[in-house]
This record gives C-alpha cells, sequence and structure tokens, in this order.
C-alpha cells in the first residue's frame, strides 16, 4: 500500500480529491415503500427439540449437487413413521431395499446403531464419534425415527446419496409390520413439548393470516413476536450473545451516542435509497447477514430469505452452517439474484477446498470470510438451554446431558489456526470477491487492505464472540480517524459543521476533499450488529459505509412469517431509510456524509 502514513492520514482528513464509488442504475422509489408481493408459504412446523446438531454435511463432503429436492419435511413430524408398507418398486421403478421396523427395535440391544429419517433407515454406528453435535443424541435415540429432531437442523437434501458422509450407511426403506412397532419407533415427546407445539403452530397461523402492516411497525416488534413463536432451543440460539452480552447491547447503543444534523427546505419529495452493493444492484444500502440455523424459527429457514431478498431487491449472505443447503437456496433463487456466501474455512484445508469450488460452481457473487469466529464465544443462554430440553430418554441408553450447544456443535469444525497467508490460499481457489467479515479495528481493516481484500464487514458477530470488544460504528470511526483513506474520498471529511458549508450554506455537503486520491482499487467497508432502525442504517452509510447488514432482524422477521415477515422487514427497512433520509434532506445515497452527523457528547473527539 503505497504511501500510507496513519499521521498524513489523520492530518488529510479535511483536503484531498478523488472519485467516487460509482453508484449507479438507482431505482427511483416513490413516497410509498415499493410493493413487494407476498407469498403464501407451507406452514409446516419445526418445534426444536434436543440440541443435537450435526454441521452441513456439504462442509465435509464436496461433490456438488445441482439436482434440488424439494423439502420432504413431514407435517407432523412426530407422525412421521408411514401407515403403510412400502412399496418395494420405488426409487424410479428400480428395486429398493426394504428394512421392517422389527429390524430396526432389534438393534436397541445390540453393538450398531440404527435410526429413521423420513422413512428411510440408516446404520450410523460408524458416524457417532463424527456427530458435531456428539455422539450422545444419537445413542439416546437408537432404533427410533428421529425425523423430528434430525428435520429442523439440517438442510433437506443432507441425506442425499451424494451428501451423505462414508460413515453414514442407507440400509434402505422402512417397513411397518404392524402398529405396536410403529409406536414403538415414534420418539416420546414431553406432553408439554407437545403442547408448545401445538401452541406454536396456531400461533404462526394466525400472523401467517394477519395484515401485519397493523402489527409489526418495527424490526423490535418482530424480536417481541419470534420469541413467542420460536422453540426454546431455537430462542435462546439467536438471542445469546457471549458472557455477559454487553457488547451485543452497545451494538445498537453506540448509535444512540451519534446525532444526525438535518438540513432544511430540500426539497424531498423524490427520494432514492438504491444503490450497488459489490457492483449488484441493491434497493438499500442494506443486506441480510449470514445467520446459521434459520430453520430452528421457521421449517422453510433460509430459503424464505432468498425469496423475500428477491422480492424486495436486497442482498442476502448465506451462512456457511445455514439449515437449509446451498443448493436448496440456489435453486429458490430468482433469476439473477446476487447471493453471498459466508464461509468458514474448516481445519482440513481439501474440504475447505471442496466448499469453495461448490460455492463457484453454483454462481454465488462473493464470499464473506468470517475471521472473528476462530472458536465460538461463550454463549450461555445456549449453553443452558440444552439443559433445559427435555431430550427423549432412550430404554437402553440413558446417559443425559452431554449434548452441545448449537454454537459448540457447529464451531468443531471451524479452523481456528486460520491466518493472513490463508487469504492468499483463498484468492488462488476464487474469482469472487472475498470480503472479511469480523473486522474490529483499524489495525485489521488495513491488513485485510493490504492482503487484498475487496473489503470489510466491520463486525463482533453480533456481539456472540468477545463481550466487551469494540461495535463496528465504532471501529469505523477508529478507520475514520486512523485510516481514512479505505473510506471514499467525499466521507474523508470530518463530522459535525464544516467551515465550508457555514461559508457556503447552500451545498448541502462540503464538497470532496481535495488532494485525495481514491484507493488503487476498489474496497468496500460494510458494518453490521444492533441495526434496528432505518436511523442506525443511515448514521453508518453517513460515516462512509458503503452498507450494513442485519442478522437476528431478519431470522426473527422469517420465524414470525416466513417469506412475507422477510418482506415486511424489509419495507420497515426502506420507509425508515427513506424517511431518515428525506429528514436529513438527502434524497439520495450519495447526499448522506460525514456532516449530517456528530456526537451527542461534544466533547468526544473524533
Ligand atoms: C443466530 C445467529 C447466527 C449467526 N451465524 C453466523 C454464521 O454462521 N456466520 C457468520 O459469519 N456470522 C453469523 N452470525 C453473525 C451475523 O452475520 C451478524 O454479524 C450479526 O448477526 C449482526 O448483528 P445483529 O444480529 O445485531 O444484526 C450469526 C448471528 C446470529 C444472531
Amino acid at each position: 500500500m503505497s504511501g500510507f502514513s496513519p499521521l498524513r492520514a489523520v492530518l488529510n482528513l479535511r483536503t484531498g480529491t478523488g472519485s467516487k464509488a460509482s453508484f449507479i442504475s438507482r431505482r427511483k422509489l416513490s413516497n410509498q415503500a415499493s410493493s413487494t408481493s407476498t407469498r403464501r408459504i407451507d406452514q409446516r412446523l419445526a418445534v426444536g427439540a434436543g440440541v443435537a446438531l450435526a454441521v452441513p454435511t456439504y462442509l465435509y463432503y464436496t461433490r456438488a449437487k445441482l439436482d434440488y429436492q424439494p423439502n420432504t419435511t413431514p407435517d407432523r413430524v412426530d407422525d412421521h413413521v408411514p401407515a403403510q408398507p412400502l412399496s418395494a418398486k420405488g426409487n424410479g421403478g428400480k428395486e429398493v431395499s426394504r428394512v421392517t421396523s422389527r429390524q430396526v427395535l432389534d438393534k436397541k440391544d445390540s453393538d450398531e446403531y440404527w435410526v429413521v429419517i423420513n422413512g428411510e433407515v440408516y446404520n450410523v454406528t460408524d458416524f457417532l464419534e463424527e456427530h458435531p453435535g456428539g455422539p450422545e443424541i444419537i445413542q439416546n435415540n437408537r432404533s427410533k425415527d428421529v425425523s423430528y429432531i434430525f428435520n429442523p437442523r439440517h438442510p433437506s437434501d443432507q441425506l442425499n446419496k451424494e451428501n451423505l458422509p462414508p460413515s453414514v450407511k442407507h440400509l434402505g426403506q422402512l417397513e411397518i409390520s404392524d402398529e405396536s412397532e410403529k409406536e414403538e419407533l415414534k420418539l416420546k415427546i414431553s406432553k408439554s413439548e407437545s403442547d408448545e407445539k401445538e401452541r406454536i403452530e396456531n400461533l404462526r397461523k394466525e400472523y401467517q393470516d394477519k395484515d401485519l402492516s397493523n402489527i409489526i411497525l418495527n424490526m423490535r416488534d418482530f424480536e417481541k413476536a419470534a420469541e413467542e413463536l420460536c422453540p426454546k432451543v431455537g430462542w435462546a440460539y439467536y438471542a445469546s450473545a457471549a458472557d455477559d452480552e454487553i457488547t451485543k447491547e452497545e451494538n445498537n447503543t453506540d448509535y444512540k451516542k451519534l446525532r444526525f444534523r438535518p438540513r432544511v427546505l430540500r426539497s424531498v419529495r423524490e427520494v432514492d435509497a438504491s444503490t450497488k452493493i459489490l457492483g449488484y444492484d441493491s434497493t438499500l444500502p442494506l443486506y441480510i447477514s449470514p445467520a446459521a440455523m434459520a430453520k430452528l424459527g421457521h421449517p422453510d429457514g433460509e430459503v424464505n430469505l432468498t425469496k423475500g431478498a428477491a422480492s424486495a431487491g436486497i442482498i442476502q449472505g448465506i451462512s456457511s452452517f445455514a439449515s437449509c443447503s446451498p443448493e436448496e437456496i440456489v435453486a429458490a433463487r430468482a433469476p439473477n439474484q446476487p447471493l453471498f456466501f459466508q464461509l468458514y474455512i474448516n481445519s482440513k484445508r481439501h474440504i475447505a477446498k471442496g466448499v469453495v469450488e461448490k460455492i463457484n460452481k453454483l454462481g454465488f457473487n462473493a464470499i464473506l470470510l468470517t475471521v472473528d469466529a476462530p472458536v465460538g464465544g461463550k454463549r450461555e443462554r445456549d449453553i443452558r438451554a440444552k439443559g433445559e430440553f427435555e431430550a427423549p430418554k432412550s430404554d437402553t441408553y440413558d446417559k443425559q446431558g452431554d449434548t452441545k450447544g448449537v454454537a459448540e456443535a457447529i464451531f468443531s469444525a471451524v479452523d481456528p489456526d486460520l491466518s493472513w497467508k490463508d487469504l492468499k490460499w483463498l484468492k488462488e481457489q476464487t474469482d469472487l470477491p472475498i470480503i472479511i467479515k469480523g473486522i474490529q479495528t483499524v489495525e485489521d481493516a488495513v491488513q485485510a487492505y493490504k492482503y487484498g481484500a475487496d473489503g470489510v464487514i466491520l463486525s463482533n458477530h453480533g456481539g456472540r464472540q468477545l463481550d466487551t470488544t469494540q461495535t463496528g460504528i465504532s471501529t469505523l470511526l477508529e478507520i475514520r480517524k486512523h485510516a481514512p483513506f479505505l473510506l471514499r474520498p467525499e466521507c474523508r471529511v470530518p463530522m459535525g459543521p464544516s467551515k465550508e458549508l457555514i461559508e457556503n450554506p447552500d451545498l448541502l455537503t462540503p464538497s470532496k476533499p481535495l488532494n485525495e486520491k481514491p484507493l488503487d482499487r476498489k474496497f468496500s467497508i460494510f458494518v453490521d450488529g444492533g441495526i434496528w432502525r432505518g436511523t442506525d442504517a443511515v448514521k453508518a452509510i453517513c460515516l462512509g459505509a458503503d452498507a450494513v447488514g442485519v442478522g437476528r432482524g431478519f431470522l426473527f422477521a422469517q420465524t414470525v412469517a416466513g417469506v412475507k415477515g422477510v418482506e415486511h422487514a424489509i419495507k420497515i427497512f426502506e420507509s425508515e431509510i427513506q424517511l431518515t433520509m428525506r429528514l436529513l434532506g438527502a434524497t439520495k445515497i450519495e447526499d448522506l456524509r460525514p456532516s449530517m452527523v456528530d456526537f451527542a457528547d461534544p466533547q468526544r473527539e473524533q
């Protein structure tokens, strides 16, 4: 990075020239939020049961599978055991192996561990120790139909032949010999759990039928509704953050320490909040942050987000630990819909290589490489929730309580030895833009630029990793102070009143600083964490962010009402962002500049 001096950079805050990142193809949006179609979705309900969790198999096995199979999650998972013996001729006319319920039940007292999932029988004896959720949950439920536990946590194509771990043996279709055996195969679900499941099912139906615009006015309303609609384990996983959850809280309260400086009489009838994110059109400077396990909140999971993002024209980031597979998500994608894939690098590099190959092949548009989670943070709600669950007890194996929290299970596959040199390795595997997610200091933002990343996400993982770490918006302030050269030139100016504007109040914003060069190559800066309002998003954009990410808010929205919930959430953000812009005197994203914001505490140094 030629000629960078932090001192010079600080001094140059006020001056400089350069071209702004291009914002083209704006879509004019009128006073009304753009209309988004609402889509009815399947009302199937997944209720959290147990904390067994397998890291999606595509992280281990790499053959890309492009033929999407529809979700086969049964309506009532506990009743999944088929009523009728299955035909011996399924599978496109080929002979299928059949396994009787008696055979499955007899394995209870053997050395082998068999389970039934969605009407198929598997021998998982050799998989026990590989199961990222720990062997106990399988041992506890041997010789049972475990679809109820399995389905909300795994992509529906995870058990397809090409995705099946070699240590899992598919034995054939289940054939029920008689009613009593069918009963014996069923998981025993406690009364309280089945009551809870019913309550959630009814409540979700109500939300699906209601006009959300009358009851969900802001993103916090979604949070409240989601708490009622999420099974305990899912809620604990979504809401949890590290230790005392101080960073999670500050992620939002830090925005409250900034004040707007609106300009008036600026003719704001027409406003356009559209922008480009990594060159892709977006109706808002806001995207869906990648967050794992959307099926814990709603049976259709991440696909809800894909469809909602498509109809409203924003971009979705997809977690490495999504509960829908990349193939399912790509199959749900609208033509030319941009999708960014969030990557965790597996300790086994050949596995990571395979994942990247798959992402390239499936046509994702960018990689968000998460670096703030070499190990999982201490998320106590999540850890506690596993204890609260009444795990179905097996007749033959009653060791309880040793299953992992969802987060703990997930992180067992992530490489804790990842280092900057691995970025070079990743660049060799892909031509996609690489954005480093989880940058928490100005030093690392500079390092990411030096190592050739295409951008950074200033993020502390929603406060889920190191508690009391600084917030994304604080890191942006650090960059403004110590490495403003990373920002677009027009944002390398101070917050608050500007001498130039006082001398020439006709101007809405200060002119681009003279003598400030743009970077040699494009470098995007995104911020996430604690964005609950349009005002939060606009503050970050004013200070130099290219766009902001929202994690929990969208998880909650899809939990409450699937695709319809996601569309409604985007509408909320759209109308709040447009309103904020109008009240600031800004009619397009380029108008949003540091002079429109200042610290609430006037003593605070920039
Ligand atoms: C339940 C949950 C799961 C998450 N899973 C991932 C993940 O798999 N990968 C990742 O990079 N970030 C993950 N994140 C972090 C988000 O991408 C994002 O940084 C964070 O949610 C932003 O904060 P917010 O929830 O306050 O909007 C997750 C966050 C939550 C709440």
